[in-house]
């Protein structure tokens, strides 16, 4: 009866690269002092006797880091195991746990570069599992739900938080303090309760299998940078990141992606040495950035990163400069994922 059971049962992977999900405090009071990354992958499952009514799950430990010290090494090593996983028949879907503060840029990396309609799940948690009403036995309850419903192919790389399943290519870590912190602009493309998936609305950009990136293909990421704009800013930074390497710079603007009048001949001379200026907005509840409003872009030579916020505009960024140095190509890939 046990073996049935296990046949009918998908096969999920869960991949541990660290975080708060695998976070230890010295109190269960301590549900914002603690230590990110310090649990094991067996202990993360072994935590969830339940996962094994929804999968039959085995771990992997990748890494085990906080994700603010996650590299683009890190991504290149993570996004080239998921591919190996997604390429294997015995696997069905694919659980990433990760901390929260750039899981957005993971989800979307993979969202852009991973050739498979296999489930592939992020999820972190707020709060450490020793903390009092920890969130993040649900959430990886819930992703490897997701992860092993026939539902959820297709759909590109998702992340479940808080009961929400949200595109990995729209969420965002809105705030650091509550534990329904992940949103994105255009809403949650589903619910996920009890173990079961409720969907509502599908991704629209290219992702996945529709995706022209292969991680197979990526050999390396180029350098790419953020500055940030605010009131009294000066081109220092703009200028000093170039200097460094930068191939391509995210304006983290302003509104709709405005760049201060004391910025944009710097900007304007850094294209002209062959760098990408990418105009992004780091507006908190969602940036939309449009084309030649705010700034004469086809006049520059500037690329626009449409909806993507600052850190997300330089995933695309990397992968597209694997591709084309081509501003105009770059453009369209900014309209297209
Ligand atoms: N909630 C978290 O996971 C935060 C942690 N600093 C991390 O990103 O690893």
């Amino acid at each position: 009866k046990e073996v049935e059971t296990q046949q009918k049962l998908a096969n999920v992977v869960v991949l541990a690269t660290g975080g708060t999900i695998a976070g230890a405090g010295a109190s269960a009071a301590n549900s914002a002092t603690y230590q990110a990354a310090k649990v094991g992958i067996e202990q993360l499952i072994a935590a969830v006797p339940q996962l094994s009514e929804l999968a039959n799950v085995r771990g992997e430990q990748v890494m085990q880091i906080a994700s603010e010290s996650i590299t683009n090494d890190n991504l290149l090593q993570l996004g080239r195991r998921v591919a190996e996983l997604a390429d294997s028949k015995d696997v069905d879907g694919i659980v990433i746990t990760h901390g929260t503060d750039t899981l957005e840029e993971t989800a979307y990396f993979l969202n852009l570069v991973e050739k498979t309609d296999k489930p592939i799940i992020v999820v972190g948690s707020m709060r450490p599992g020793t903390a009092m009403s920890a969130d993040g036995m649900l959430n990886l309850y819930n992703a490897v739900a997701v992860a092993s419903s026939k539902d959820a192919r297709g759909k590109g790389v998702l992340v479940t938080m808080n009961d929400e399943i949200q595109s990995g290519r729209d969420v965002s870590k809105m705030i650091n303090i509550k534990t329904e912190a992940f949103k994105s602009a255009w809403g949650p493309l589903g619910m996920v309760v009890e173990g079961k998936s409720y969907w509502f609305r599908l991704p629209s950009k290219r992702h996945t299998m529709d995706s022209e990136f292969d991680i197979k293909n990526i050999q390396s990421l180029p350098d790419v940078e953020i500055a940030y704009s605010y009131g009294n800013v000066g081109d220092t930074a703009y200028k000093a990141l170039a200097q460094s390497g930068a191939k391509a710079i995210i304006h983290a603007g302003t509104g709709n992606g405005s760049v201060s009048s004391r910025v944009v001949p710097a900007l304007q001379a850094l294209r002209k040495d062959g760098v990408q200026i990418i105009r992004s907005s780091h507006v908190n509840a969602g940036g939309f950035v449009l084309r030649n409003a705010e700034q004469p872009d086809d006049k520059y030579d500037w690329v626009v990163a449409h909806d993507l916020n600052p850190q997300k505009a330089r995933i695309l960024a990397m992968v597209a400069l694997t591709k084309t140095n081509d501003s105009k190509e770059l453009q369209r890939m900014f309209w297209e994922y």
